[in-house]
C-alpha cells in the first residue's frame, strides 16, 4: 500500500508529514522510528501526523514524534510547517492547530514565511514539568540554566562563547538528568546584543538539530527572564534565523520564520512493519 508523504524543512529542522485523515495508517513506535531514519527509512528530525481535529475551532489536529519515537507536545518549526502545508492546499491565511499542547494560531505572512502563536510559556516546576520544587529560574544543575516549557521541556544554559560549547556531549548528558520528569531539550544560548542570540539545541528524542522552533521561544524567554534581552529578538541557528516575540499583554510568545517544501512521494508501507 502506498501511503504519501511530504517532507518539509523549516530552517533546516527536517519533518515527515503524513495525511492521516486521508490515509489513517497505525502507528506504533518502531513504525515511527523506521520512518524517521536516514538510513532506511525517508529520513527526518520528527514525524508529523495531521488528522481531522477534535475541536471544531481548529482546522487540523497535529502531533509531533521524535526520531526516537517519542510523542512531543509542542514543536515549532514543525507547527510552522504544518501551517505551509495547509497554505499551499487551501489557499487561506490563517488557520488554528489542535495540538497536544493546545490550540495554536498560525498567520500565513507569505508562501515561505509562517508566523506561529505558541502560547503562554510555562514557568512552574510542576508544569515543566519537573521531578522536584526548586526554582526554575536557576536550577540547581552545574552551569545553572533556566527551565521552561513551551509546551514541552526546555533548559537553557547560557554561556560566553558558544564555540567552547559541545552541545552533543552535553546534551546527551543533560537530556535524561534526573531533574527532568519526562527529559527536556537543552539549549545553549550566546548573547549578542539585547535583540540576538546564538542558539544551539540538543533536542530531546532527536538529538543536535540545524534548529529549534519552541527552543529559540524558550531561549527568548529565559533571556528576558534573566535579564539579558528585550521582548523582541533575532534567534539565529545553524539553520537561519527565526523572530521571538514575547508580547507583554497576552504572555504568548509569537514565532516567524521561513519553511520550505523539500520534496513529496509515496512510501510502500509494507516495508514498514508494525
Ligand atoms: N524541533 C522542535 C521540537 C521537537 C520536539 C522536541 N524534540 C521534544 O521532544 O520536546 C521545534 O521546532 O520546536
Amino acid at each position: 500500500m502506498n501511503i504519501p508523504f511530504y517532507k518539509m524543512h523549516g530552517i533546516g529542522n527536517d519533518f515527515v508529514i503524513i495525511d492521516n485523515s486521508v490515509n489513517n495508517i497505525e502507528l506504533n513506535e518502531r513504525r515511527i522510528k523506521t520512518l524517521c531514519d536516514r538510513r532506511y527509512g525517508i529520513g527526518c528530525d520528527q514525524l508529523i501526523i495531521l488528522s481531522k481535529p477534535k475541536d471544531s475551532n481548529a482546522d487540523i489536529y497535529v502531533r509531533f514524534f521524535n526520531e526516537g519515537g517519542d510523542e512531543a507536545g509542542a514543536c515549532g518549526n514543525g507547527s510552522r510547517c504544518v501551517a505551509g502545508w495547509l497554505h499551499h492546499k487551501y489557499q487561506r491565511k490563517e488557520f488554528t492547530l489542535q495540538t497536544n499542547a493546545g490550540l495554536l494560531p498560525v498567520e500565513v505572512i507569505d508562501n515561505h514565511t509562517m508566523k506561529v502563536n505558541m502560547g503562554q510559556p510555562r514557568m512552574k516546576w510542576q508544569d515543566i514539568p519537573l521531578s522536584r520544587d526548586v526554582d526554575t529560574l536557576n536550577l540547581p544543575l552545574s552551569g545553572d540554566p533556566a527551565a521552561v516549557s513551551m509546551g514541552n521541556p526546555h533548559a537553557t544554559f547560557f554561556v560566553e562563547d558558544l564555540s567552547t560549547v559541545d552541545p552533543v556531549f552535553s546534551g546527551k548528558m543533560l537530556e535524561k538528568d534526573p531533574l527532568f520528569a519526562e527529559g527536556a531539550n537543552i539549549g545553549f544560548v550566546q548573547m549578542l546584543d539585547r535583540q540576538s542570540m546564538r542558539v544551539r539545541v540538543w533536542e530531546r528524542g532527536a538529538g543536535l538539530t540545524l534548529a529549534c522552533g519552541s527552543g529559540a521561544c524558550a531561549s527568548v524567554v529565559n533571556a528576558v527572564r534573566r535579564g539579558f534581552a528585550d521582548r523582541y529578538c533575532e534567534v539565529k541557528m545553524d539553520g537561519g534565523n527565526l523572530i521571538i516575540e514575547w508580547d507583554e499583554e497576552t504572555n504568548n510568545v509569537l514565532m516567524t520564520g521561513a519553511v520550505h517544501f523539500s520534496f513529496t512521494g509515496q512510501f510502500d508501507l509494507d516495508n514498514y512493519p508494525l
